[in-house]
């Protein structure tokens, strides 16, 4: 049977160091701040905001909440920003996602300032990321190091597998185990005998947004398995891209969900805020 890697046990740890560190940034006079954008209801969106902020709280960042209707222009988006961008106790702004469709998400990211990023989204931390050098790395990629770091399972060297290419995770991921030595194979849509580029894998990264579309075929004995997968079924249960049970009896270690890399992406978060305050300082 697989070790279950529990990035809810794992996050909790994260943010209780968090925690320390923004107590010595307040005796130096830095008080962390994120300011959180959110636009229209969408009700998923709703609740990764009230945990973000729950987590700026519990970590001791303040958080300035900004809830706009859905049906707010590109215009008043990016003149929120453009005053965020030029607030000194502002350190880090973060736009939920997914926008309403009258806005165009490419602009909005770009006009957050580099250096208040915090979700790694701007073209320049994505381009820092993959030439090196220091910036912000999106949360859900930095959780999913993270993780392996923090259960002491090997990058260097292994045959890592990502199934997916999307900006937010497939590709920033993959971008982060070739950093870490990896020898890294992207999958899509178009790629041939997924199952048998799978297999190969010591650790398969899967972020394609179908349930259960990994099954025990795709699999290595003893593989590492982080599945990114979040689909809301119709009974109501959430749901990963992996079929967990047959899965397990495979891997090495599997993430499960919910409880896996999720909640890394809220506590990466915060690391990335409690950089950015720290940065304030030099
Ligand atoms: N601006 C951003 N927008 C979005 C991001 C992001 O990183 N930045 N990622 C996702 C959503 N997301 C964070 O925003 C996120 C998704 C899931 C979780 C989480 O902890 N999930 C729980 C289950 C929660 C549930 O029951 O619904 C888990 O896996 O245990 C946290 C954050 C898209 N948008």
């Amino acid at each position: 049977m697989s070790i279950l890697i529990d990035g809810r046990k794992t996050s909790g740890i994260i943010k209780d160091e968090l925690r320390d560190q923004v107590m010595d940034l307040k005796k130096q006079g830095i008080e962390p701040t994120l300011a959180v954008v959110l636009v229209g209801e969408d009700p998923a969106s709703q609740v990764y905001v009230k945990h973000k902020k729950k987590a700026c709280e519990y970590v001791g960042v303040r958080s300035l909440s900004y809830e706009l209707p859905a049906e707010t222009t590109e215009e008043e988006l990016l003149e929120l920003i453009a005053t965020l961008n030029g607030r000194d106790d502002v350190h880090g702004i973060l736009v939920q996602l997914p926008l309403p469709k009258q806005i165009n998400e490419e602009k909005v990211l770009l006009a957050i300032d580099p250096i208040k990023d915090v979700d790694g989204f701007h073209p320049i931390s994505v381009g820092n990321l993959s030439i090196g050098r220091d910036g912000f790395v999106s949360c859900t990629p930095a959780g999913i190091i993270e993780l392996l770091k923090r259960y002491d399972i090997p990058i260097q060297g292994q045959n890592c597998v990502v199934i997916g290419r999307s900006n937010i995770v497939g590709k920033p991921v993959s971008m982060l185990l070739l950093r870490e030595s990896g020898t890294v194979t992207i999958c899509h849509s178009k790629t041939r005998d997924l199952p048998g580029v799978c297999k190969k894998a010591d650790i398969l990264v899967v972020a394609i947004g179908r349930p259960n579309f990994v099954t025990k075929d795709f699999v290595k004995e003893g593989a590492t398995i982080i599945d990114v997968g979040m689909n809301r079924l119709e009974n109501g249960k959430l749901c990963g891209d992996v079929a967990y049970d047959e899965c397990a009896e495979i891997a090495g270690a599997i993430t499960p969900v919910p409880r896996g890399v999720g909640p890394m992406t809220i506590a990466m978060l915060m690391k990335n805020c409690v950089e950015a305050a720290s940065k304030s300082l030099s």
